[in-house]
């Protein structure tokens, strides 16, 4: 009788394992596009994509669109493209080849995560269209061109340096005290524009030449940001935020944060305020992405993004005459704001449609700027974001994914509503065709708060399968019904649908602090260092999971990366009766450096509160209910979350004795650069859960 057992055991065994139809290089194997962009003329587009680490840029040209490689980086060695652009003249493109962008500092370093011998640097690179020349022209970030295509503006050691397009050397184009955020040439390419960040204040400063200086635009002792050129170069526009610091205000307190929209004449350099925020919590700086997205329109109209209504919308307004006007109404989001190239149209993405799903999905909209009216251009059950639009002003670009089919260019024709799907080719031939649909699911936190969710399961298999909680990071970040847009979330859902595949029932949770769901889930009060509410929606998720029939609630696991591995440590620490295993990718640990040291004589009058409900939100308090086994993971180039988050946390459990496993990825950082260090962190994490709870 006992051998009959056995066998059929390790026959269920060898079912599974055979059942399984992809490995984890494959499911890992999609190819992933950034950096989308259009020429000023004839209707190009170009990308960057990376094919399992191998990163190059392609373009596509009307009418037929095949992609075409025009660079041959033929080595997985970390090195990303950005920056990507035409010159205005089409002949040629420009990039940067390097550094790490994702970044939180250093993202102009070289990053090294093939540990070569040389640390590669971060360098500007240019590609000839007429006869497909590839050649770094010299080290720098944040190329812009100029709009007579003969020359290269950059940033070096925060300062302006150029280089001619043509032969000739890079040198410094002028001299200013203080680091350059960000530069932009005047629309007739005389003049440059500058952001200056001087420590305690900052400054908006136009170049034209060395005999002249530079003039000033409104200096103040305030923040001024995001500087923008009309579009008839006479005036500026920017945002105006408060210099200096304050006194040590309430830890503990939501305080609103105020901005206010400034106009000022390019020549004389003075201007005024034309618009202030509402004086509201939902008022503050918008933290969506591209901030404020600030941009001249047609009719010299200035439109900007805010989030004073609950959710992230555009405004318009006159900067001379009207008061600000909404464009986009309704409890979605958008975000990846793009203008058309007469400024006429502004194109978004945005979390609606005609199916009350899509707020779990992206889709592509528009606002025609002469008559104000927003329409959605796509629908249905994919997801649509990123949109750039193309010379013609009648057709757009964006990256389109499915639940199946993982992010690819496509182009959109305004007038005809036809979609044209680009490079499917550079999926691989041995690409899973089988995934799960992940289902939406919807349920409440004890406090409450309605959390939505995503579901992977396989069908068939066990009666009562193993569960797993994968938390996001961000944490502004969402998780959606399909392929994500972000590189860091194409991955998780490329792991979820692997771990679905070998029988597990994962539950991708989208807790508040997340985006898509208005402001008081993207700004929810008492959460991280300030009560680590959100981590009640993560413990939602677990019991949610255990709950369901074809669940073992007593085989649940969870996993996370950045802000999710600070959650699933919090989850092991806290509730390891319900979390019986997981995987802590370069998770954020130790928060009270998250509290502003308080220096001098003045202390928030909360401080000693604060400190100790830091101490209370962070899994360093939970070391000794820890009891599930943790597998911890780190690059040690990570310029996201310090590398010392999780050497400390080994440290002390190490002295409390307590076992764990670990893996560390040396020279690569928070975004797994490398492909073969992405396939062996994936690899690993499924392993480790795989070995504590799918093994009957
Ligand atoms: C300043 C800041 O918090 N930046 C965030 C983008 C960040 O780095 N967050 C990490 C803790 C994190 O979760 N990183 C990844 C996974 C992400 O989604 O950004």
């Amino acid at each position: 009788m006992k051998k009959i057992l056995f066998f059929l055991i390790l026959m269920g065994l060898f079912y599974e394992v055979i059942s399984q139809s992809f490995t984890i290089e494959q499911i890992s194997s999609y190819p992933f596009p950034s950096e989308l962009t259009t020429s000023q003329t004839g209707n190009s587009i170009a990308w960057a994509m990376n094919e399992q680490g191998l990163r190059n840029i392609y373009i596509s040209q009307e009418p037929e669109y095949a992609p075409k490689n025009i660079t041959s980086f033929d080595k997985d060695d970390g090195q990303e493209i950005t920056s990507l652009q035409f010159s205005n003249d089409g002949k040629f493109i420009v990039f940067v080849r390097g550094g790490e962008h994702g970044s939180n500092w250093n993202y102009d370093a070289g990053i090294n995560p093939a540990s070569e011998t040389n640390i590669p640097k971060v360098a500007i690179w240019k590609v000839s269209l007429e006869n497909g020349k590839a050649e770094m022209l010299t080290e720098g970030d944040n190329p812009i061109i100029s709009p007579d295509s003969k020359t290269i503006a950059f940033l070096k050691n925060r300062q302006i340096w150029t280089i001619p397009v043509a032969e000739g050397k890079a040198s410094q184009h002028f001299e200013v005290k203080g680091s350059i955020n960000s530069f932009q040439w005047s629309p007739d390419g005389k003049q440059i524009l500058f952001e200056l960040n001087r420590g305690t204040h900052s400054l908006i400063g136009i170049y034209s030449d060395h005999d002249r200086p530079i003039q000033w635009i409104e200096p103040s002792f305030q923040r001024d940001v995001s500087p923008k050129w009309s579009l008839d170069g006479k005036m500026i526009a920017f945002v105006r935020l408060p210099g200096g610091k304050s006194e040590p205000h309430p830890i503990l307190e939501q305080r609103h944060s105020p901005w206010e929209i400034w106009v000022a004449d390019a020549a004389s350099g003075s201007g005024s305020s034309r618009w202030k925020s509402p004086e509201t919590l939902m008022g503050s700086v918008p933290t969506t992405h591209g901030r404020f997205n600030l941009h001249w329109a047609a009719e010299n109209q200035l439109v900007y993004l805010s989030y004073e209504d609950g959710w992230p919308h555009l405004y318009t307004m006159d900067p001379f005459s009207g008061p600000s006007k909404q464009l986009t109404k309704g409890q979605f989001m958008v975000e990846h704001i793009n203008l058309s190239h007469d400024k006429s149209k502004i194109f978004f993405s945005a979390n609606t449609g005609s199916d009350k799903l899509d707020i779990d999905r992206r889709h592509i909209g528009m606002v025609n700027l002469k008559d104000d009216q927003m329409v959605m251009l796509t629908e249905g059950e994919g997801i649509e974001a990123i949109p750039v639009a193309l010379s013609d002003n009648q057709k757009i670009a964006f990256f389109s994914a499915t639940s199946q089919r993982p992010m690819l260019p496509a182009i959109l024709d305004i007038p005809t509503k036809e979609i044209k799907l680009i490079a499917t080719d550079l999926i691989p031939s041995d690409f899973p065709d089988n995934l799960v649909v992940p289902k939406q699911v919807i349920f409440k936190s004890s406090d409450g708060m309605v959390i939505h969710g995503q579901i992977f399961e396989k069908p068939g298999g066990s009666s009562k399968k193993p569960g797993v909680v994968f938390v996001h990071g961000g944490p502004q970040r969402q998780m959606l019904l399909g392929w994500h847009y972000g590189d860091y979330y194409s991955n998780t859902y490329a792991v979820n649908q692997y771990l679905a595949e070998m029988g597990f029932v994962v539950l991708s949770v989208n807790f508040r602090l997340g985006i898509g769901y208005g402001y008081e889930f993207h700004k929810a009060p008492r959460t991280y260092w300030q009560g680590a509410e959100e981590y009640l929606d993560v413990k939602a998720a677990g019991e949610y999971l255990a709950s369901l029939e074809n669940v073992d609630e007593n085989r649940i696991g969870i996993y996370g990366g950045s802000y999710g591995g600070y959650l699933t440590a919090l989850a092991l620490g806290k509730d390891s009766g319900l979390f019986k295993v997981g995987v802590d990718i370069h998770g954020v640990h130790e928060l009270s450096s998250r509290l502003k040291l308080q220096d001098g004589f003045e202390q928030a009058p909360d401080y000693t509160k604060a400190l100790k409900i830091a101490w209370l939100s962070s899994p360093l308090a939970y070391l000794d209910t820890w009891t599930s086994p943790v597998l911890f993971i780190h690059g040690d180039d990570d310029r996201n979350v310090q590398v010392s988050q999780t050497t400390d946390l080994i440290r002390r459990f190490d002295e409390k004795k307590k076992p764990y496993e670990y893996l560390i990825i040396p020279d690569d950082s928070h975004h797994w650069m490398k492909h073969s260090n992405l396939i062996k962190v994936n690899k690993e994490t499924a392993e480790f859960l795989n070995k504590h709870l799918n093994q009957k």
